[in-house]
């Protein structure tokens, strides 16, 4: 399998070189040079399988020979046969006729982030093993990439990791599930900005030559396309389980970076059929605008109690740009540069035609986001959390707009644990989440991280002055 970038001028990679690499070189996001396809009776035999047997048959493609058949088996049964505390990894759970949730906070660290950053840690210690090499991450996280990242690798000889968080934006469990782990490679930032400075912070790092002259860096946010790839798993693992592929199955997924729909768009493109997939946005919502009205116009974040979707440039909108656009890198290179000076782009009307049947996008507010969360516990007892909650009040205006056959499930994707959001809980329906044993005792321990003024260069030159070298 080869990889190319979004932008059309780095070197094509297989899937270890695009794993190690994180952003392109170009400053665009790898992904595969095509989609490889299951026909309906390749999906059909995945009936009954376990979740780490459904991986590898997903992954595999996208592996290629970077990973032995062996290896591959090996990973995904350490993952997903050791990581996750609920046995189906993934579970879904019904709330009514048409509404499903699937639960993707089993693992470690209580979000969805878990699926592929746990996957990651380990391909990133088999891949430099074998070149005898080190690898030093930059991350940005606006509360959850940044504990599952920093699981995913702690203790690790071959990577240290470098996390930006902004400062008192992100909810005081996650601040604490990356906060309190004490292990020599663990760096911790915490920014005086928004996720989108941290993010933007990251990728510029990439493309600085002072970093990248002493640094081998690596990346665990979604560009990389090794997250995504996990990702995709859990869309045929739960359409499985709900008729698929002899049923069309609809999602709604709780967006900031893109990275989680893109997935199940991935998905769709391997043959899986779903039959829409729901952008759900807060009121942050450039993503809401971009698929409704073509205009991807990135304003100031207003705080909301989906801190993790404070989001306003989303990284993987750009792989979406690129293929439903018509897979031109030149011409992604030129629209993304000028959205870097502007922070407005027009989409394209072969782009707008590409998403068209596919998405759909709906935004909620604070008052819709509690309203989801109590429905949800009133109809069926379930306690979600407030992204859960944008995802299910996007699903419910979908119904509510008649615009999709009451036959169809409609699957809301649960990526955080209620716990880790306890007042905004607590606030909607009454009841204050306790946090999974699993998780430790979170707020005994001693807390460690460095506080930063919001400029790139203070972050580049904490991260030169702490890394050791590669
Ligand atoms: C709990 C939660 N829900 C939803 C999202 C949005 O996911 P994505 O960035 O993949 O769109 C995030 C973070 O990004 C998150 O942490
Ligand atoms: N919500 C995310 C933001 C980063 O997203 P990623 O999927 O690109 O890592 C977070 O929790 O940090």
């Amino acid at each position: 399998m080869e990889y190319i970038s979004t932008r059309g001028s780095a070197p094509t990679l297989d899937f270890e070189g695009a794993t190690l690499a994180g952003l392109a070189s170009d400053g665009g996001l790898y992904l595969p040079r095509k989609w490889p396809r299951f026909s309906a009776a390749e999906i059909r035999d995945l009936r009954g399988c376990e979740y780490w047997e459904v991986a590898v048959a997903v992954m595999k493609p996208f592996v290629g020979k970077s990973l032995t058949e062996a290896e591959l088996i090996e990973i995904c049964q350490q993952v997903y046969g050791k990581e996750f505390s609920h046995a189906a990894v993934t579970p879904l759970v019904q709330l009514d006729g048409q509404h499903w949730l699937l639960e993707l906070f089993h693992g470690p660290t209580l979000a969805f982030k878990d699926v592929a950053l746990q996957m990651l840690g380990r391909l990133f210690d088999t891949f430099l093993k074998r070149r005898d090499e080190r690898l030093t991450i930059v991350g940005a996280t606006s509360g959850d990439t940044g504990s599952a990242a920093i699981r995913g690798v702690a203790g690790s000889e071959r990577v240290e990791i470098f996390m930006l968080h902004p400062q008192g934006k992100v909810s005081d469990v996650q601040r604490r599930q990356m906060t309190t782990v004490r292990a020599p490679n663990v760096h911790n930032l915490a920014i005086d900005g928004s996720f989108d400075d941290a993010q933007a912070h990251v990728k510029r790092m990439f493309g600085d030559a002072d970093v990248t002259g002493t640094l081998n860096l690596g990346a665990v946010n979604s560009i990389n396309w090794a997250r995504l790839m996990a990702q995709v798993v859990y869309y045929f693992y739960s359409a499985l389980q709900l008729g698929g592929p002899d049923r069309k199955i609809a999602y709604s997924v709780p967006t900031g970076n893109f990275g989680d729909v893109f997935a199940g768009y991935v998905a769709s493109r391997m043959g899986l059929p779903i039959e829409t997939l729901v952008v759900a946005t807060n009121i942050n919502d450039i993503l809401r605008r971009a698929i409704n009205e073509g205009d991807y116009s990135a304003g100031g974040v207003t705080p909301t109690i989906t801190p993790s979707m404070d989001i306003q440039v989303s990284s993987n909108f750009e792989r979406l740009l690129f293929d439903a656009g018509g897979r031109d890198g030149a011409a992604i290179a030129q629209q993304m540069h000028g959205f870097e000076k502007a922070k407005t782009m027009a989409l394209t009307n072969a782009q707008r035609v590409g998403m068209k049947d596919l998405f759909r996008s709906f935004r909620a507010d604070q008052d819709q986001t509690a309203r989801a969360m109590q429905w949800a516990h009133a109809a069926s007892g379930q306690i979600i959390d407030p992204h859960t909650a944008v995802g299910l009040s996007a699903a419910q205006d979908m119904v509510a707009d008649d615009s999709i056959d009451p036959t169809v499930p409609i699957v809301t994707l649960a990526t955080a644990h209620p716990a880790k959001f306890p007042d905004a809980v607590e606030r909607a329906v009454g009841v204050r989440p306790a946090l999974p044993q699993r998780v430790g005792d979170l707020f005994g321990r001693e807390e460690h991280f460095t506080e930063l003024s919001g400029d790139y260069e203070a972050a580049r030159d904490f991260v030169l002055q702490n890394a050791s070298a590669d």
